[in-house]
């Protein structure tokens, strides 16, 4: 038996716990299966700050959010122990010791992770930390922006940075490498090229919408096979009538239905961590973006929880 969320027939869900749906945190159980974590950094941003308050807006999107998923039939909270292990506490002002800071932390969990909140920069530390417990890792990366550019302002490690990062450190398989919602301008041509030289597939938003995402999800199941994946999902690849609440805002984004249909078509994947980045709350408008991030990070809960325990 594990212990799920606070029973909203006997506690009112606008009273009771903070944490993710709820859910007991870490120290109330004795190990956890998935484990919520919260980054709250954005000191890696080009744009707008604010994905700091990610972790809690995220849990405050939450809150309505109940024990049984329909769409793949699973009851993630009762199937495997999920848990809020609170916020990774890393330093605003000095990147590269907050990369560390997150890195570690994320290593020392005995459980598979979602984290929530933060900026696209913490993508690298998460997936150096995944790799190093499951080898290397095919990728699923749903992104308004491809996020493999080399540096801004000279810097290296910025939320539009991870992917190449992690690419030219090795702990990506780049035969399975995929980009989801990309589109809008870029700093020329060449950003493509060199995209597709890193072993990145883009499925623009305008391909989501052409081919629907069904076919979309079946094409992205063959090319991730049964390798350890790992998903990091920049909320900005929702349109901004679906996440106002982001950093970045690019116009002609996916819709949230069509990015929870894509995700529970990865049915069966072998889904090690995930993310669910750029959500600055600042920016939002009756939670429509912490709604949004919380629901995908359910999703992403119940795809783990599908493959049992860990
Ligand atoms: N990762 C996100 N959200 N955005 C990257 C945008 C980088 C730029 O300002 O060109
Ligand atoms: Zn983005
Ligand atoms: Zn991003």
């Amino acid at each position: 038996m594990f212990q799920g969320p606070v029973d909203a027939s006997q506690v009112p869900r606008f009273a009771g716990p903070d944490t993710y749906a709820r859910l007991p945190r870490l120290d109330q159980v004795e190990r956890a299966d998935v484990a919520i974590v919260g980054v709250p950094f954005d000191s890696g941003v080009s744009y707008r700050p604010g994905a700091r308050f990610g972790p809690a807006a995220v849990r405050q999107g939450s809150k309505l959010i109940r024990p049984y998923n329909p769409a793949l039939d699973v009851s993630p909270f009762a199937d495997v122990q999920v848990a809020d292990a609170g916020d990774i506490a890393c330093n605003p002002f000095d990147i590269d010791r907050a990369i560390d800071t997150i890195e570690q932390a994320a290593g020392e969990f005995d459980a598979r992770l979602v984290t929530v909140g933060g900026d696209h920069t913490i993508a690298l530390p998460l997936l150096r930390a995944a790799h190093r417990k499951y080898g290397p890792l095919a990728l699923l990366h749903f992104d308004a922006h491809l996020d493999t550019w080399d540096t801004y302002f000279g810097a290296e490690y910025t939320h539009g940075t991870p992917f190449r990062r992690a690419v030219e450190e090795g702990i990506l398989d780049t035969e399975a490498l995929s980009h989801v919602g990309i589109r809008g301008p870029l700093y020329g041509k060449g950003d493509l090229a060199e995209d597709r030289r890193l072993g990145f597939g883009i499925v623009t938003s305008a391909d989501v919408m052409r081919r629907g995402p069904d076919e979309i999800a079946e094409a992205l199941r063959q090319r991730i096979g049964d390798r350890p994946l790992y998903v990091s999902v920049d909320i900005d690849t929702l349109d901004p009538a679906h996440a106002p609440g982001t950093g970045t805002p690019e116009a002609g984004g996916l819709t949230s239905r069509e990015l929870l249909e894509i995700l529970r078509g990865l049915a069966g994947c072998n889904l090690v961590g995930a993310d669910v980045v750029e959500v600055a709350p600042a920016y939002d408008h009756a939670e429509i973006t912490s709604v949004a991030a919380a629901h995908v990070a359910y999703d992403l809960i119940s795809l783990i929880a599908l493959g049992g325990r860990a």
